[in-house]
């Protein structure tokens, strides 16, 4: 059997959460970042970063997606070799668009690969959602699509969800940064039956908007009471893009992720007048934005 000393991953990233999906569902979008990695011989750990925000990129052995690939040898037991990782960023950094989903999936995909394929694919996609701690952006971008991820008594359910092919998501990314690890502590421990009852009620009508396409679903369904509320004040200019995205013609507009991305759920028809809308928004605060209308990635990670 010939031993494979080089391989190359692309990941897809996320939008999480979708506003009353909390920590359970999410989608993968056409954005990738690409993980190569090469086996030393000599052993020893390089890692190389270019694209976007590539200088913000750990180079040693705090790197999550080198982090993620000792986590997969450690877990069959076996020693990780020396590895060469060149890292292609598309995915901006802390924006709430999984850019550690990428990390965490491309290394353990990858660590699998070279390992000789010792794990599935559920193996895999367990072991990313205990290291994320949540599976809302691992497992889309590890399957690709939109999917939504249950506990069951012997592990994890993952669904699919049908997602009309006139819904866009439009994403504006602004200049700044917010760490999902500080957007989680403001959120509160306990939540009120009310609002429990609230985001069921939420994402059911959710997902059938989503398969249907249907604009007052649509409208009710993106409303949140679990994280949303908590984390507005920590995106500046929140309101402005909100009222933007609305008036624009968008279904609603919520958080993508952990923020500080924000995603507005349109028809196709208004996807452009939406993007401008947000851009302005933003603009008007001073804060300078990326806005594109993203289609949906099907394949999840990949080994090119
Ligand atoms: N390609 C990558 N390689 C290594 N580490 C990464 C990569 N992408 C993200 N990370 C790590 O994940 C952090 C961002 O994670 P997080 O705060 O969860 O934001 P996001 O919403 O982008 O996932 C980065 O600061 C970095 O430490
Ligand atoms: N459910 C999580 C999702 C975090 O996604 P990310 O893209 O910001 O890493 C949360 O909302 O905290």
């Amino acid at each position: 059997m010939s031993v494979v000393s080089n391989i190359t991953v692309k990941v897809p990233g996320t939008t999480a959460n979708l506003g009353p999906g909390f920590d359970c569902i999410g989608a993968a979008l056409k954005l990738y970042n690409e993980f190569n990695f090469t086996t030393l011989d000599a052993g020893g750990l390089i890692i190389q970063a270019s694209g976007i925000e590539a200088a913000k990129v750990q180079t040693d052995e705090t790197n999550l997606l080198y982090q993620a690939f000792v986590k997969l040898y450690q877990h069959i037991k076996k020693t990780p070799p020396g590895i060469k990782i060149e890292i292609k960023l598309g995915v901006p950094l802390a924006r709430g668009l999984g850019s550690s989903a990428t990390a965490i999936v491309g290394g353990l995909v990858g660590a699998n690969y070279l390992a000789g394929s010792p794990l599935s694919e559920l193996e895999v996609m367990e072991l990313a959602i205990a290291m994320e701690g949540h599976p809302d952006n691992v497992v889309p971008a590890l399957l690709g699509g939109c999917r939504l991820a249950a506990t069951s008594s012997t592990g994890w359910e993952i669904c699919d969800i049908p997602w009309h092919r006139d819904i866009v998501p439009v994403i504006a990314i602004p200049n700044f940064e917010l760490s999902t690890a500080e957007a989680r502590r403001v959120l509160p421990t306990e939540i009120s039956r009310r609002d429990a009852i609230f985001n069921i009620s939420h994402l059911g009508l959710l997902l059938r908007g989503l398969a249907t396409n249907r604009e007052e679903w649509l409208k009710a369904a993106l409303q949140d009471k679990l994280h949303q509320p908590y984390r507005q004040t920590l995106i500046a200019g929140y309101e402005s893009v909100n009222e933007a995205a609305i008036n624009a013609g968008a279904y609603g507009m919520v958080i993508s992720g952990a923020g500080p991305t924000l995603l507005a759920l349109v028809d196709i028809t208004k996807a452009k007048s939406v993007e401008t809308a947000m851009t302005n928004a933003w603009m008007a605060k001073r804060i300078n934005s990326i806005v594109r209308s993203l289609r949906l990635d099907t394949q999840g990670a990949v080994i090119l």
